[in-house]
């Protein structure tokens, strides 16, 4: 992933981003054009779009217990990039509790989108207490913001923005680019129409607990919940919640997101399925003795039943290096 560095420095990036233009199209003689390799990867990318199996089987193999989140994720990525003409960037806000695959998921698609995936310089993360630390700045993060995603959007039209710990971001930041993430054609000569955008949040997590809770009490099945049962009540605790990022947000009542991807909070049995996936990626083989020590130590809630881990897989990488 492209990460910025801190303070003002974190604006080195986007010189190179705009100096870009300068390099890309000289016209030398015989009027041959001499393009930058960052921009010629750009294009081929674009070119190339998306290939919905493998994102489907991404999806469907490393990602557990989110049966929602797949279906969103892979409807509006396939939807988007089959379209050679969208009239503004795909917008999706993802929500959940800690640990329960929102960064992995970004990650995923990420890799799908551009093939470096986190390391591209395509892809751009935003982490809200590392880069707009300060309330009294919000005024120099608003504009910083726009010159960067305006920039690299420039330098590639299907650059993806990742705004992780929404929830800690300062009310009205994130309004700052509100104008790139609407319906025009341009904006200041750029066009955003082919940008992506991710938001991180746990906010909301709360509510997407309580309605797969009360699936469990009412001896329902996890996988019946619908995107329905959870959207609507999503995007209005979303909106009225102070600490989401999108307080009050013009992101909200201009319908500018495009989906509210709810994370169900995850079950013993998931936590099982991480502990063996993160054995087999250590290239170890699954021992079973392991797999349930490790999920045993996890902390489970409502305090009653147990069912959810209070910090989904988390802490299973870390819990494994003691095994
Ligand atoms: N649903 C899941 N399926 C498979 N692995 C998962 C899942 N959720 C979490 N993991 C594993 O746990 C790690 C941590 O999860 P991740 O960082 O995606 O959580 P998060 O939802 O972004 O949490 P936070 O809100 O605290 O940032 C991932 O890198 C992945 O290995």
């Amino acid at each position: 992933m492209h990460f910025l560095g801190g303070g003002i420095t974190w604006l080195q990036p986007l010189r190179v981003s705009l100096s870009l233009g300068s390099r890309l199209g000289r016209v030398a003689a015989g009027s041959l054009c001499r393009f930058s390799d960052a921009f010629l990867t750009c294009v081929f990318l674009s070119v190339r779009g998306l290939a919905p199996a493998a994102l489907k089987l991404d999806l469907e193999q490393k990602l557990f217990g989110q049966h929602l989140a797949t279906e969103v994720i892979l409807k509006a990525l396939t939807g988007f990039k089959n379209n050679k003409n969208p009239k503004k960037p795909l917008t999706l806000s993802l929500h959940g509790w800690a640990g329960t695959g929102k960064n992995f998921v970004s990650q995923i698609v990420a890799e799908n989108l551009h093939p470096k995936g986190l390391k591209s310089n395509f892809v751009h993360l935003f982490v809200s207490t590392l880069h707009f630390p300060h309330e009294q700045k919000i005024k120099l993060y608003q504009e910083q913001l726009q010159k960067w995603i305006r920039g690299n959007v420039s330098a590639c039209a299907s650059s993806v923005f990742i705004f992780d710990e929404m929830d800690k971001l300062h009310p009205g930041i994130i309004d700052a680019i509100k104008p790139f993430l609407d319906y025009y054609e341009q904006v200041d000569g750029v066009s955003y129409c082919k940008a992506i955008f991710i938001f991180l949040s746990n906010a909301g997590g709360d509510l997407i607990t309580k309605t797969a809770l009360d699936f469990w009490r009412a001896g329902r099945k996890r996988e019946d919940i619908q995107l329905k049962d959870l959207e609507p009540v999503l995007s209005v605790g979303v909106f009225n919640n102070k600490h989401s990022g999108l307080w009050r947000s013009g992101l909200i009542d201009r319908n500018l997101i495009d989906y509210f991807v709810p994370f169900l909070p995850l079950e013993y049995k998931h936590v099982k399925m991480c502990v063996r996936a993160e054995m087999r990626a250590r290239g170890a083989a699954v021992d079973e003795d392991i797999v349930t020590r490790v999920a045993e130590e996890m902390t489970f809630f409502p305090k009653d039943e147990k069912i959810y881990s209070d910090k989904g897989c988390k802490t299973v990488q870390s819990r494994l290096d003691f095994h």
